[in-house]
């Protein structure tokens, strides 16, 4: 059956089919901040990257979550760990079914209520997203830790979408322009490390860049997160959450091992 997020589908399963998620290389990580070395090749070259918001295009219910697909032309990740220029490709969120949980990463042990994912693909070496996911360096995800706080206005603009998207497979086109450049936090100092995509298939091609600051969310915003339906449209629920809604789609943490946790900001 389809991967998930339920006990009969969730991410102790997913080696079954997809081997690569038992690898060494995977993500979410827990960052422990006391391992992270500072370091001055990353503070020498300035993260930095030009979004085009008017190529944000559609929304769709990937049965895992919200998922905005964008027109890669026109944006650019340079600098930081980075070589090369990286193009975004999509962004997407990940939750829990209540806001003391539902990050991907953690920071010394401790959950967010959400992460939001800007993943970019490496377009100096490849040919489009699907390649670069092959590839050791291939894509680099932008992780922002979400807390409850305020509401998000640039985040409203996806859930005022998400009731036309409310199963499996629905999409829509995204009409009022969203800039992934306004849900970034001020402050730019990030975690960055060797790791994987947090979905199957797990391939272990991602930089992942994780920015310290925390960017708020309203309770209300997670709320509407979770009204999304993990089934389609007619068809009866297959997975077993409380009627079918995705109330939670994040991977637990997995082991650092012996990669190296460089940081760059304070
Ligand atoms: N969750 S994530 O950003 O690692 C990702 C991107 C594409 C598939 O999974
Ligand atoms: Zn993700």
């Amino acid at each position: 059956a389809e991967w998930g997020y339920t006990k009969r589908n969730g991410p102790f399963t997913w080696a079954k089919n997809y081997p690569t998620a038992a690898g060494i290389r995977q993500s979410p990580v827990d960052i422990d901040t006391a391992l992270a070395t500072s370091d001055s090749s990353l503070e020498s070259k300035p993260l930095r990257w030009k979004y085009v918001p008017q190529n944000t295009r559609t929304i769709v219910n990937s049965g895992h979550g919200w998922r905005v697909d964008v027109d890669s032309e026109g944006s650019e990740l340079v600098g930081g760990p980075l070589e090369g220029t990286y193009k975004l490709q999509q962004f997407h969120c990940h939750w829990g079914s209540s806001s003391d949980k539902g990050s991907e990463h953690t920071v010394d042990g401790q959950s967010y209520a959400a992460e939001l994912h800007l993943v970019h693909w490496n377009s100096s070496k490849y040919a489009d997203c699907g390649e670069a996911a092959d590839y050791p360096d291939g894509l680099t995800v932008l992780g922002v830790l979400l807390k409850v706080g305020a509401k998000n206005p640039e985040l409203q603009k996806v859930i005022d979408l998400i009731p036309s998207i409310s199963h499996r497979g629905e999409k829509t086109e995204v009409k009022e322009a969203i800039d992934p450049a306004k849900m970034l936090p001020k402050t730019l100092s990030y975690w960055t490390y060797l790791g994987s995509l947090t979905v199957p298939p797990c391939n272990e091609s991602v930089t992942w860049i994780l920015f310290k600051e925390p960017v708020e969310v309203s309770e209300e915003q997670l709320a509407a997160f979770r009204s999304l339906r993990c089934y389609k449209r007619g068809e009866e629920c297959p997975c077993d959450e409380v009627d079918g809604l995705l109330i939670s789609n994040y991977r637990p943490t997995l082991p650092l091992g012996t990669r190296e946790l460089r940081e760059c900001g304070s």
